[in-house]
């Protein structure tokens, strides 16, 4: 590639990174655990195309930033809006048929079922699922099912977990299971996945492959992703912007480069992990 291919493209990621759509907009979320607030008037914004890092100390309230996006915990004030559409407090099912889909810190496979089964459960709106289309419409459940088992396999093939869509999920290692999470999101098309810390646990090899995965279909599938993750090395170089997080509400966002070199972000991560954002 040319010297002026690699300026106009670095050109090109830098103008849509600041100038895209807002895609997700969190506006002062408040979640209280008991006497513990551990979303304390949260603000987040993620634009359209970008892969969104959002950092922060032990405790900071991403995972429950994430929940309550998600719909998965309530949130006691603020609002969500995604693509424009207010979708605060609704079930994890609806906001998911928005186009909003996610991965848990620790996965959550069906363990009994093989891997292939695994992704088949995915899809809304499964025709298979409704009485009426079991009774009168078996063809068309047939139909549905197959073109499934298709795009399932297509995926698989994707993440390069096809050699084993027979085996039971629990026997995947660690970093496969990761891999698979991303797969079972990327059976619905969405528009923006959260991505709840996949590179922990994780070997180098299938970090790199879980990377350039993310890379790949934000680039040429135009999904958008927000990334938890305390690798901070894994954060810099997939993550532009860098959403930081400390005592349940947003301290700054800025590109890589500014989040290192910001004293405040130094000083939310002393007393653990100052070495991790330094370094
Ligand atoms: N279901 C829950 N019940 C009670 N307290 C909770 C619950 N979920 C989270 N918390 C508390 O809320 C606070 C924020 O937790 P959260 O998991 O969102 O932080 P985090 O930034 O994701 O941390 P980590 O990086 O360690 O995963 C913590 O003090 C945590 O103990």
């Amino acid at each position: 590639m040319t010297t002026q291919a690699t300026e106009d493209e670095g050109l090109h990621n830098k103008t849509s990174r600041s100038s895209g759509a807002l895609l997700l907009e969190v506006q002062g979320l408040v979640r209280d655990f008991d006497s513990l607030r551990a979303l304390d008037g949260a603000d987040l914004s993620v634009r359209e195309g970008t892969i969104t890092g959002l950092i922060g100390p032990n405790g900071a309230g991403k995972t429950t930033l994430f929940n309550v996006v998600t719909g998965f915990h309530l949130a006691q004030a603020g609002r969500v809006i995604f693509n424009g559409k207010d979708i605060t407090n609704l079930p994890p099912h609806r906001v998911f048929q928005h186009g909003l889909c996610r991965t848990f810190q620790i996965p959550r496979e069906h363990q009994s079922l093989s891997v292939l089964e695994n992704l088949m459960l995915i899809p809304p709106g499964q025709q298979g699922e409704r009485l009426f289309n079991t009774w009168f419409r078996p063809g068309a459940v047939r139909r549905q099912e197959l073109a499934n088992r298709d795009k399932a396999l297509e995926v698989l093939e994707f993440v390069e977990l096809d050699h084993l869509h027979d085996e039971y999920a629990r026997n995947l290692s660690g970093g496969q299971k990761k891999l698979l999470e991303l797969a079972r999101t990327l059976m619905t098309d969405p528009q923006l996945v959260l991505l709840d810390e996949p590179g922990a646990g994780v070997n180098p090899t299938l970090m790199h492959r879980l990377t350039d995965n993310i890379r790949y279909l934000n680039r040429e599938r135009g999904i958008t992703f927000l990334v938890i993750e305390h690798d901070m090395d894994l954060i810099m170089s997939l993550c532009d912007p860098v959403v930081v997080m400390s005592e349940g509400r947003q301290l700054m966002t800025g590109s890589p480069e500014e989040v290192r070199r910001n004293p405040r972000v130094l000083e939310a991560y002393l007393g653990g992990q100052y070495a991790a954002v330094e370094g």
